[in-house]
């Protein structure tokens, strides 16, 4: 197992330490800079005072790792919905095997895509009719109906202001391909009924998982300063040669590298072996190019994360 690398440059400034916010929250991290941690936390907390309903938005490649362990408890009986976002990175047997997985668990999911906009009606019905509730309570206490609030909540870069943006059909919120992008909270109507708040990407203080970690890093969840590229790419190897599909992806690595990854390779072997083929024998550039690959789907619809016992 690679251990992940908390930041070691010791000169962060608040820029960068803001885009950590969205980066590596992960121990030793966690203990050098406390107080903006809690902070982060605190801010998020108050967002879930202001709203009605609480959209978690996962990254459906990795629903376990981009699960927020303290959401649940701090939602308490205030609604919450489950979207998968990124449904267009995985295949179908993958979202079948975690629809089947949710049912189980009696845990109402909506797939969604941040960019066709596949899945925002639901998304936007269903905290719709989480209004209705909300305002007859309202109205049996004798107040006026108004608009319901809801709130994204979920890790960086998962998809949550591209996901408002499709939901509003216009572009009000910054969306780009690099965690810490929202830095403020924003408050966006839609109708006459919903009012969105788009907040920033949080990862939990208590999150200390390296594994976890290491999957945010594969998936660009967390800030590249925070670790280095060559574990990473490591990683996801293990992760991608660990799946049920692990022999079609190894022949679907060699098609692209042209280079062979025999079951009797490390990690380490092979991105050394890519290097020599393709980067003039750096491994980082090596890593660099697999990351981005496996970023933008180019090694195929991926999920790297399975339903237990599946
Ligand atoms: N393929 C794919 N890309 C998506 C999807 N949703 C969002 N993206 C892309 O992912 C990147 C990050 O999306 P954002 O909406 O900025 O993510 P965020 O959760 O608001 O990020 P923070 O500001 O870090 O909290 C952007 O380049 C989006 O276009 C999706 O469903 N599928």
């Amino acid at each position: 197992m690679h251990q992940l690398q908390a930041l070691v440059g010791a000169e962060l400034d608040d820029d960068l330490l803001l885009e950590q916010t969205g980066g590596l929250l992960e121990g030793r991290l966690v203990q050098w800079y406390p107080g903006h941690i809690a902070r982060a936390e605190r801010r998020l907390k108050e967002q879930l005072g202001m709203v009605d309903v609480v959209l978690e938005v996962r990254d459906a490649r990795i629903p376990m790792s981009t699960c927020h362990s303290q959401l649940a408890k701090w939602c308490g009986t205030k609604p919450r919905l489950l979207l998968l976002n990124r449904v267009d990175m995985i295949s179908e047997s993958d979202r079948s095997a975690w629809t089947r997985h949710f049912k189980q668990q009696k845990t109402p999911v909506l797939w969604t895509d941040g960019v066709s906009g596949l899945g925002s009606g639901q998304v936007r019905k269903a905290a719709l009719d989480a209004s209705v509730a909300i305002n007859a309570k309202r109205r049996n206490r004798g107040l006026m109906p108004r608009p319901v609030r809801a709130v994204m909540i979920g890790f960086p870069n998962v998809g949550k202001s591209a996901l408002i943006n499709r939901l509003l059909n216009r572009r009000v919120c910054r969306s780009a391909p690099k965690p810490g992008v929202t830095r403020d909270l924003r408050w966006n109507r839609l109708g006459s009924d919903l009012d969105l708040l788009d907040a920033p990407g949080v990862i939990p203080a208590s999150f200390t998982d390296q594994q976890a970690a290491q999957r945010l890093a594969v998936c660009n969840d967390i800030g590249e300063a925070s670790y280095i590229d060559s574990l990473i790419a490591a990683s996801l190897l293990d992760t991608l040669t660990a799946l049920p599909s692990a022999r079609s992806l190894r022949r679907r690595l060699a098609q692209r590298y042209d280079v062979e990854f025999s079951e009797d390779m490390t990690a380490e072997d092979y991105i050394a072996a890519v290097a020599e083929a393709k980067c003039q024998g750096e491994d980082e550039r090596a890593a660099q190019r697999m990351l981005k690959d496996f970023r933008v789907g180019a090694l195929g619809r991926i999920a790297l994360e399975l339903p237990p016992g599946f």
